[in-house]
């Protein structure tokens, strides 16, 4: 880790994104079981474990997509129990998924410029009646200004245009500005998703399985850009993914999950050596192929 990313995180303070105690039950399946995560600024951290460990369900309660049955999450600081994705967003969380969710008929640009207007709007905070009506006269003024054109909603275009193209740039798909996102190769389609998180300027980024379907030479790629995006935009950030070589090679903690409980938690080192996580999901063969025993 680099002298000023250390810097970085001790001046990091508080928890960017906590869930204490948090569980999910669907049914009689315990699909997580008192997760506990915190995620500061300049965290780069892991979430792994075999299929259906419950890695998607933690990011989907973090997220807002599902309501956990115990615990609390919260996003700088604020408790968003009930809270919608959209509204959790934006207090400075966003993701991708395992499965990509583009718009596959917009462009490259298209893509990222609806998440940067998404987070230039105005999103009333917290739930309820209030917020609700809140948002909805936000959405009428926004509609109307749309339709007229006026040289504040052209003013706010030019602007989000720069800003999605910039966020291009970064993400090396400035040459695929124009292009449907459908028409994209793979890995590529992957990192417009990323872009398109930035879009919403977090604060804390999830990354779900970010080099699935990714050759050696795009995940090595992966790899650096993932920790550039931590240092330049000063992201704490979490992935979930399978790939043990792209995994220890960035995360500097991991967390370990099987059948919704955390069985290991700590440095690559420690976690690789670790019994249970052997066990359970990286199997002895994976610690032959290392060289050594635990
Ligand atoms: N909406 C849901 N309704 C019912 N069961 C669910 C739901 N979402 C997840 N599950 C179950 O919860 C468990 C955890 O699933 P989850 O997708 O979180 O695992 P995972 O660790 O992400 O697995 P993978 O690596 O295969 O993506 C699984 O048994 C899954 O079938």
């Amino acid at each position: 880790m680099s002298a000023a990313v250390q810097e970085t995180k001790a001046e990091a303070g508080a928890p960017l994104l906590q869930a204490d105690g948090v569980s999910i039950q669907f049914g009689g399946l315990k699909a997580l079981t008192d997760f506990n995560l915190s995620v500061r600024q300049g965290d780069l951290q892991g979430l792994i474990g075999p299929n259906g460990a419950g890695k998607s369900t933690a990011f989907n309660v973090l997220t807002g997509v599902y309501q956990p049955t115990q615990g609390e999450v919260r996003v700088g600081g604020q408790r968003v129990n009930g809270w919608l994705p959209h509204q959790i967003n934006h207090l400075g969380l966003a993701r991708t998924f395992q499965n990509i969710r583009l718009f596959r008929a917009l462009t490259a640009l298209d893509n990222v410029k609806v998440a940067c207007r998404a987070q230039g709007a105005l999103h009333p905070e917290g739930v309820g009646l209030g917020a609700k009506m809140k948002g909805a006269f936000i959405n009428y003024r926004d509609w109307w200004r749309a339709l007229l054109l006026t040289p504040r909603f052209q003013q706010e275009e030019r602007e989000l245009t720069q800003q999605a193209e910039h966020l291009l740039e970064v993400m090396g798909l400035s040459h695929r500005r124009d292009e449907e996102a459908r028409n994209l190769p793979y890995g590529e389609q992957r990192r417009l998703e990323i872009a398109r998180a930035l879009g919403t300027q977090p604060k804390v980024l999830l990354l779900d399985e970010p080099a699935a379907g990714m050759n050696t030479r795009e995940k090595a790629d992966l790899m650096v850009l993932i920790r550039k995006l931590r240092d330049d935009f000063k992201l704490g950030v979490l992935v979930i993914e399978h790939d043990m070589k792209l995994v220890m090679g960035i995360c500097e903690c991991i967390t370990v999950l099987d059948h919704g409980e955390t069985i290991a938690r700590g440095a690559p080192a420690q976690v690789r050596s670790d019994r249970k996580v052997i066990e359970a999901y990286l199997g002895d063969s994976y610690l032959e192929s290392q060289g050594g025993a635990a």
